[in-house]
């Protein structure tokens, strides 16, 4: 369960009551999420989210979230809307973090996706990066490449303890990257985290999307890099080519790819599978102590990694000629 801090009932209803949404009639901590805490509150009128931003979320970045959610909205993605006190605030302090409330959105997660899920997430992702394009703020994506050498330092030797040699594996991987990064591929608005527990459907149709916490101005190919490492892996950490072959397509029938986001997806998606490997390993060595939350298993990536590392081109994800 992510609750890395514990609200005092008074300082919680207090909080709440500055956004009038009705009486708090229940609070309860979310039991999925590693990255915030987030409570579900019931109040007289309705379901919220709120959340406290933890220690990834640095402050200065909360109104490009928050215009982010809203600018979506309003060009007809399904996502939270923040809700705002009176005098038009939407962002306060909690138990000292920044916290924030948003509309609670109705839809279900999948944990076992099959093609046509995948498919759906494709076109929505393109939608996505549709909808932000005239987004005005941007924002810099704080875990990409020159960030990972500092993440893999901070892992330091302890990584070694989670799988031998990592260390110097993840080393040679970011050299790979620092030298080769594509910098001029199309960019926008990404979501950066479009994990299936980011992702509602009702009645295997996309019905929303949630969690914009790490969304950034990058290359979209990165995006659906990060979606097809997250999306269309098999428990055995097999790639499902029929998987691949459904994002691909449900992207390619809202965007077409350019010639460089598919002569690049291979290091985009390898690119992205270090990226949720060293987050990963730096948060399963470091869990705070007393925080309620079960941190991600980082080998997972480092299998999708190796697989990556064998890819030859994009026809290896399912991309059709
Ligand atoms: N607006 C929302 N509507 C409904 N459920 C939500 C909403 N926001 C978050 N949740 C629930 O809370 C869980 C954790 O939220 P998430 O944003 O993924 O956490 P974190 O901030 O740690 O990444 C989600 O998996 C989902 O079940
Ligand atoms: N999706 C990332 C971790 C971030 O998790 P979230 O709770 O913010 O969606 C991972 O799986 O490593």
């Amino acid at each position: 369960m992510a609750v890395y801090t514990e609200v005092p009932d008074d300082e919680m209803a207090a909080f709440v009551a500055r956004y009038g949404i009705g009486d708090l009639l229940s609070v309860k901590g979310i039991a999925e999420g590693v990255s915030n805490s987030n409570f579900l509150l019931h109040t007289t009128q309705a379901f919220f989210i709120l959340t406290l931003y933890e220690e990834r979320v640095d402050a200065a970045d909360l109104p490009f979230f928050i215009g982010l959610m809203e600018h979506l909205a309003d060009r007809g993605l399904i996502c939270p809307q923040p809700v705002k006190t009176p005098d038009g605030q939407a962002v306060g302090r909690l138990a000292g973090r920044p916290a924030a409330i948003v509309t609670f959105l109705d839809g279900l997660s999948v944990r076992r996706p099959n093609a046509a899920h995948c498919g759906e997430v494709g076109r929505g992702l393109a939608l996505l990066h549709q909808a932000g394009a005239d987004f005005p703020m941007s924002r810099v994506n704080s875990l990409s490449v020159p960030d990972w050498r500092p993440l893999a330092d901070r892992a330091g030797a302890a990584a070694d303890t989670v799988s031998p040699g990592l260390l110097q594996r993840l080393h040679a991987e970011i050299a790979v990257h620092e030298a080769h990064w594509p910098d001029d591929l199309p960019a926008g608005v990404i979501h950066a985290d479009l994990f299936p527990n980011n992702v509602f459907f009702l009645k295997n149709r996309l019905s929303g999307l949630i969690d914009f916490y790490f969304a950034c101005t990058d290359a979209f190919a990165y995006d659906l890099a990060i979606c097809l490492n997250s999306w269309c892996f098999e428990a055995d950490n097999s790639f499902n080519l029929t998987k691949g072959q459904a994002m691909l397509a449900g992207y390619q029938s809202v965007r077409p790819l350019t010639a460089a986001e598919i002569e690049a997806l291979p290091q985009l998606c390898r690119g992205s599978a270090l990226r949720f490997l060293l987050t990963r390993l730096v948060d399963w060595l470091n869990v705070p102590p007393g925080a309620l939350v079960k941190p991600h298993d980082p080998l997972e990536y480092d299998r999708k990694l190796a697989f990556h590392q064998r890819v030859a081109d994009a026809r290896d994800y399912g991309l059709k000629p």
